[in-house]
């Protein structure tokens, strides 16, 4: 395959890093401004201040604002649709859809052709008026035509050479992988037979898939290829504009990244794990409550977990998603379920042309409610974090702080909302549906079960025969857990959330990858995660579920003897670079070529991914020291698991993930109680402290110490166990 793959590409130059050059070829003349146009700690301790007292009062009115403000504006259907939901969905298509402009012009055309018959004084006169406006607008329309076809011509020639498969509709394109449920597997597919470079077109797009680690880390850390914009733009109307997920790598997004990736410091995650923590035992609570025989969907648990712990860590809000668990039919479970379902909304809208004003359709309008209620989340958070003062170093602290580098002021609402929007968008379904996908995989290896369990027991955060008493989960347990944090690289591995990985354009430059890959300005480039992390030329028993394989150093890193392209396209590379002395692969060598890119690679990779790994290791240490998850029939087995896997824009089963959690040991010979203690002071949560007995005692002192005299702590004990809640009391 290699040799045949070799033969297929013209070896034209001998260069091997990524280089650009710019064309003065036609090719440049034809790609130019169209293709733009067309598709294509917060320091230690949770902080208590006085500030807070605000908050509740603010709380209190919100519920009333929001209504007041919400009749104030026109409400096209339902109560939760506002008029700037259809304008913004509107303008996308007036910025992106091709078809509704080509439609829109062909009724002004002949409109404006029978207003001029009926106009003109003489049959003649308007005769030759109609025939002259015609002439004009068909060679207009030529033009355009011709530009835009010459351009695709231009790069179908270029990329000739590239194997790929053939598409069934010439006019469409390879719609396969648009329409498939799992485009992640079919791209692994099309991988393992066409090798680790093949290309495809879809619609007017040429898509060349670059699975091969080198060239692919080349292009994830080049500076060269940007985010595909309508690709991303699809999730603008929903998440209320462009924003730090969607957006160009411009200057705007440079300083948002800026501004927020302090957020996520080392120092912070002993905050996050506080609210990890908190949030777990309030899960495990209902868990218990249900019993081993119920059928759980854990998917949905830890999707609810993953949405209060962002809420919590980066708005100090909490969003309510665990604790409606016991009120189905509350606003607050609504507006969770809208959160969690609107994803899939925005999927469908992307898969079928103008969905959006199909309103006759039931799934239509509730998905215009999801959406509708996402953003009332959104809008509520952001007036919280503008009524009160946010914590410190939190994500809503930095973004309030970050500035417009146009016009050097604070970003406005309109700015704002987006960015709130996109962080739960980006990291609620991904860190939820790898939790899901973590303990499918650890319910079908006992073997892998029963290791968790012992380093679980050696670190005494388990009860075992030995240690009957077991610890307090500490943040500094989650570095100790290697063996489970080798079990959730190795989930990753097999089902990367974003299994399709990042789509990348050059639309300026022809670009030459790896110095023998040409590939004219406007391709779109696409490196799926699940293809590089799952093909058998890539790594050694790829089908298996191995996490041991992380312990041997370096593993992230691509192999030298299995590279499939010809020795010279690497010679250049650092891949093959020793270490130097002092360097330690696991810290990370930025310089080396990786083959392991759950969170994307460069400028763009994943700004949360300390919260998500932090998330991770804490639930699961967490759950699997009081449960067992067995998979529930009703799934199907492992096959069963592989059909509901479903693609929208991050993996996840379709219909959840349904299993037993059998409690490890008798309630009886349990380890004493352990309290998980949720305080409020004013509305604002302290959570994440878990003590035996009461208060833990640096938090008494420091409660006494700073509110002496004000404290009217509304503190909420809760139970762990199956124990009641406990009534609200004073310190
Ligand atoms: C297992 C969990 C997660 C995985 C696998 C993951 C993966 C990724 C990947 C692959 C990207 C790049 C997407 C692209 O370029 O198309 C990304 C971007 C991003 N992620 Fe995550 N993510 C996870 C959790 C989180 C969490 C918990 C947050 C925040 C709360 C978060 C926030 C973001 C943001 C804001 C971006 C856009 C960054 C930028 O373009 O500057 N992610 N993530």
């Amino acid at each position: 395959m290699t040799d045949c793959f070799a033969k297929n590409i013209k070896l034209s130059v001998t260069r091997v890093a990524l280089e650009e050059r710019t064309m003065n070829q036609a090719s440049s003349v034809a790609l130019p401004s169209l293709w733009k146009l067309l598709p294509h700690g917060y320091g230690g301790a949770p902080r208590l201040d006085r500030e807070v007292n605000t908050q509740s009062a603010t709380e209190a009115s919100l519920p009333t604002r929001d209504k007041a403000e919400s009749q104030e504006r026109w409400q096209p259907f339902g109560q939760h649709v506002l008029l700037s939901d259809v304008a913004a969905q509107l303008s996308w298509h007036g910025k992106n859809d091709v078809l509704m402009w080509s439609v829109l012009l062909s009724v002004l055309f002949v409109a404006a052709v029978r207003h001029l018959f009926e106009a003109s004084a003489s049959q003649q006169e308007s005769t030759l008026a109609a025939i002259a406006m015609c002439w004009l607008c068909i060679s207009a329309a030529a033009l355009v035509t011709f530009w835009f076809t010459y351009g695709m011509y231009c790069r179908a020639r270029a990329l000739a050479r590239i194997p790929g498969p053939q598409p069934q509709n010439w006019l469409l394109g390879y719609m396969e992988l648009a329409y498939t449920q799992q485009p992640h597997r079919l791209c692994t597919a099309l991988a393992e037979t066409y090798g680790p470079i093949f290309k495809f077109r879809m619609l007017c797009f040429h898509v060349v898939c670059i699975t091969d680690p080198v060239l692919a880390t080349q292009i994830m850390r080049s500076k060269h290829f940007d985010k595909i914009r309508f690709h991303y733009s699809f999730l603008d109307p929903f998440l209320g504009g462009t924003n730090l997920l969607t957006g160009h790598t411009d200057s705007h997004w440079r300083a948002v990244r800026k501004g927020v990736a302090p957020a996520f410091s080392a120092s912070n995650m002993r905050v996050a794990f506080g609210h990890v923590v908190g949030r777990c035992r309030e899960l495990m609570r209902y868990i218990e409550e249900q019993g081993p025989s119920a059928v759980l969907d854990v998917d949905d648990l830890l999707l609810r977990e993953a949405m209060d712990v962002i809420g919590r860590f980066g708005f100090q809000r909490d969003m309510r998603a665990i604790s409606s668990l016991w009120e189905p039919e509350s606003e607050d479970n609504l507006n969770v379920r809208a959160l969690l379902d609107s994803t899939a909304e925005v999927v469908d809208r992307a898969k079928i042309y103008a969905r959006w004003w199909r309103l006759w359709r039931a799934d239509v309008r509730a998905g215009w409610v999801a959406f509708g209620r996402y953003k009332g989340l959104v809008r509520r958070i952001l007036d919280h974090m503008k009524a009160t003062t946010p914590q410190r170093g939190s994500f809503a602290d930095l973004l309030l702080r970050t500035k417009d580098p146009k016009k050097r002021q604070p970003l406005d609402e309109l700015q704002l909302r987006p960015e709130i929007a996109a962080l739960f968008f980006a990291g609620v379904d991904t860190t939820g549906h790898t939790g899901a996908f973590c303990l499918y995989t650890i319910s079908q290896h006992p073997e892998v079960e029963a290791r968790i369990v012992a380093e679980l027991q050696a670190l005494g955060v388990m009860a075992s025969a030995e240690r009957p008493q077991a610890r307090e989960l500490t943040y500094t347990d989650t570095c100790e857990l290697t063996y489970l944090n080798a079990v959730i690289k190795e989930t990753l591995r097999m089902y990367p959330p974003v299994g399709i990985g990042q789509g990348r354009i050059c639309t300026s430059h022809d670009t030459i990858v790896g110095g023998h890959l040409h590939l004219p300005a406007g391709t779109c480039v696409a490196m799926p995660h699940h293809t590089i992390h799952n093909a058998s030329f890539n790594w050694d028993d790829h089908d298996n579920f191995l996490p041991e394989r992380w312990f041997t150093p370096g593993t992230e890193y691509a192999v030298s003897e299995k590279l499939q392209l010809p020795k010279q396209w690497y010679t250049d590379t650092d891949m093959n670079a020793d270490l130097l002395p002092g360097q330690d692969v696991l810290q990370g060598d930025s310089r080396r070529a990786k083959r392991y890119f759950p969170f994307a690679e460069g400028a763009r990779s994943c700004v949360g991914q300390a919260l998500a790994k932090t998330s991770l290791t804490a639930t699961l240490a967490l759950l699997l020291s009081r449960f067992s998850f067995k998979l529930a029939d009703k799934m199907g087995g492992p096959e069963g698991v592989l059909a509901v896997e479903r693609y929208a824009l991050v993996t996840g089963p379709v219909g959840g993930m349904a299993m037993h959690a059998v409690p490890r040991q008798p309630p009886e010979q349990l380890p004493p109680p352990c309290r998980a203690v949720e305080c409020e002071l004013w509305g604002s949560p302290i959570s994440g402290l878990s003590v035996r007995d009461g208060l833990h005692p640096t938090v008494q002192l420091y409660l006494l110490q700073q509110y002496r005299e004000s404290i009217k702590l509304l503190s909420c004990v809760q139970l762990l166990s199956s124990q009641p809640r406990l009534p609200r009391s004073n310190l």
